[in-house]
């Protein structure tokens, strides 16, 4: 159900501390592990959310007993996936990308859909690289099925993962249940979002699993049990940059608590581009601090690591003094939504000047006005409208609801951070 909302316009400074829960990436990761590990695992401090329910969902659909009644989910032991099932994977690309490979070693048909705009986003990748490691497999696209043989030869496989660094991490995750273990070699134009294959090569190694990543784009994962294992899942940094952004926007200083020292999340990438705009940046005991500028600088930047910061960057770079260009960021094409497009049409729609370029925005801060910022059931875009709506007044976000994908509690935890709860 989609819902209106008037953005708040922010009357002084922010000044908030905001603690936000764990990181999607993370959550699902720890969870499908803890489906591939027939010894199971538990998950301290993980994402309630959409996307981390459809992996629930799914997994359980496949057999796996997971209990997220209290506050540690719990993964019992259980002796693997099986099918028959069906998997709604919703909007989530760490469902649709990361469950059929696991899902692969199970029996019996398995069938995946999901959102309308799900069946549109690329995944043709996932599905022939399964058929070559010996995959049976109905379909291109979501809804596909899996026919499930109990198990799988694996060996390597070429990829072009240029459009989603998804299609390796999902192989990856899987590949050690494969019966010769996987070796994925990309061959293309640059792979997006390494830190999240970074992330997954770190999980797979914590769960006992051999990772070679020593050669640029070729990844081996030895074949051998996943172990069990007690997750402690970071908060989701790139759900923190609209809030740090709030910071930013109104000259105020917003602490995110229980920053990581270190980790592969790219919202920790935030912290420098937000320094780039002019921001005073620090970390400490007391988490990452962002203190706002009198005025907020333009930037030209390559998010081609970091493609999840977009909106919020985006949002900044509209309210900055000068013009911004935004780059490597072709893929998001694929996204939630094309999230150029979408990008641009809001900000050109409320008065302001974004050019889709061919890999990313250009940006030039113009007065905006008051108007409906569309969300296209994309959470970042619904946090990037909020984020304008600070320092337009007037703005109406057309679906906030569609926040609930990674980050249900989104708009209380924004008025709480404003100080204004009703
Ligand atoms: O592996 C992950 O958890 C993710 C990888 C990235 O996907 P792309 O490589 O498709 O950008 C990122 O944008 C997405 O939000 C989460
Ligand atoms: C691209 C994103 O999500 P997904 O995991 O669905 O790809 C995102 O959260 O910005």
């Amino acid at each position: 159900m989609t819902q209106t909302w008037a953005a708040p316009s922010a009357t002084e400074p922010v000044r908030a501390t905001v603690a936000v829960p764990g990181s999607k990436s993370i959550t699902n990761r720890a969870l499908l592990l803890a489906a591939l590990s027939e010894r199971g695992g538990t998950l301290t401090g993980a994402l309630r959310s959409r996307d981390s329910l459809l992996m629930i969902e799914a997994l359980r659909a496949l057999g796996v007993p997971v209990d997220d009644s209290g506050d540690v989910v719990v993964v019992a032991a259980h002796p693997g996936p099986r099918g028959p099932a069906r998997v709604d994977c919703g909007l989530a690309g760490t469902v649709m990308r990361f469950v059929p490979p696991a899902a692969a070693i199970a029996d019996g048909d398995i069938g995946f859909d999901g959102d309308p705009r799900a069946r549109e986003r690329p995944m043709s990748t996932v599905l022939d690289a399964l058929r070559a490691l010996g995959a049976d497999i109905d379909g291109d696209a979501l809804p596909f099925t899996l026919h499930g043989k109990g198990g799988l030869p694996g060996g390597a496989v070429t990829i072009d993962a240029s459009a989603s660094s998804q299609f390796v991490s999902g192989l990856l995750l899987a590949g050690a249940r494969y019966e010769a273990g996987l070796t994925v070699h990309h061959d293309g134009k640059p792979v997006p979002s390494l830190p999240h294959i970074d992330m997954t090569v770190q999980m797979l190694r914590t769960a006992g699993v051999t990772v070679d990543d020593s050669e640029p784009n070729t990844w081996r994962v030895e074949p051998g049990p996943i172990a069990a294992h007690d997750w402690v899942v970071e908060p989701d940094l790139s759900n923190a940059t609209p809030f740090l952004a709030a910071a930013a926007v109104t000259g105020g200083s917003v602490t995110v608590p229980d920053w990581p020292a270190h980790t592969t999340q790219p919202g920790d990438v935030f912290g420098e581009i937000a320094a780039g705009m002019g921001c005073t940046v620090t970390r400490d005991a007391a988490g990452l601090t962002v203190h706002g500028p009198g005025r907020l600088q333009g930037i030209d930047v390559d998010l081609h690591d970091v493609g999840e910061l977009t909106p919020t960057v985006a949002a900044l770079a509209v309210l900055a003094d000068g013009p911004s260009v935004l780059r490597g960021i072709a893929h998001l094409r694929g996204h939630e939504t094309d999230r150029l497009a979408a990008l641009a049409t809001e900000i050109n729609a409320l008065g302001g000047g974004a050019t889709e370029t061919e890999d990313g925005l250009a940006i030039r801060p113009m007065p905006m006005h008051a108007g409906r910022w569309h969300a296209y059931d994309d959470h970042r875009m619904a946090t990037a409208g909020a984020i304008v709506g600070l320092a337009v007044p007037g703005i109406e976000v057309d679906d906030i609801a569609t926040t609930a994908k990674t980050l249900p509690d989104f708009p209380s935890m924004w008025a709480r951070m404003l100080g204004n709860q009703r």
